[in-house]
């Protein structure tokens, strides 16, 4: 192999390491959504929360270093954020759905 491919092969391992650590971030705050979710369910505050949406982007936009942007920093967030949104809605739903049952089974 020429010094290039061993280059280019070197930083696609440290790409597939990196993900993984993402992967494994992504689900550590998927987890803290779904317990706010718990919360939320237990006070019957909405899951759609804008203000606090608004202060995640702006939080991630303030400490990102780059090289991306600003814009998109906020954009891989918006994502995140609506994964966690919905997340949040499929455990209210099951939830919701397991409570009918039980309330048809009485
Ligand atoms: O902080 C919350 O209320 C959450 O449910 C977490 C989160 C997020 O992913 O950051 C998700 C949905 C809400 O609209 C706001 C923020």
């Amino acid at each position: 192999m020429t010094d290039p491919d061993w280059r280019m092969r070197e930083l696609r391992e440290r790409i597939d390491a990196l993900d993984e650590q993402i992967v494994v971030l992504l689900n550590e705050r998927a987890g803290c959504a779904l317990r706010i979710g718990e919360i939320k369910r237990e006070t019957g505050m909405p899951i759609y929360q804008p203000g606090r949406e608004r202060d995640v982007l702006e939080h991630v936009r303030r400490v990102n270093g780059g090289p991306l942007d600003g814009g998109a920093v906020m954009r891989l967030f918006e994502r995140i954020i609506d994964e966690a949104r919905r997340l949040e809605r499929e455990v209210q739903k099951a939830h919701d759905a397991g409570r009918t049952e039980a309330e048809t089974d009485t």
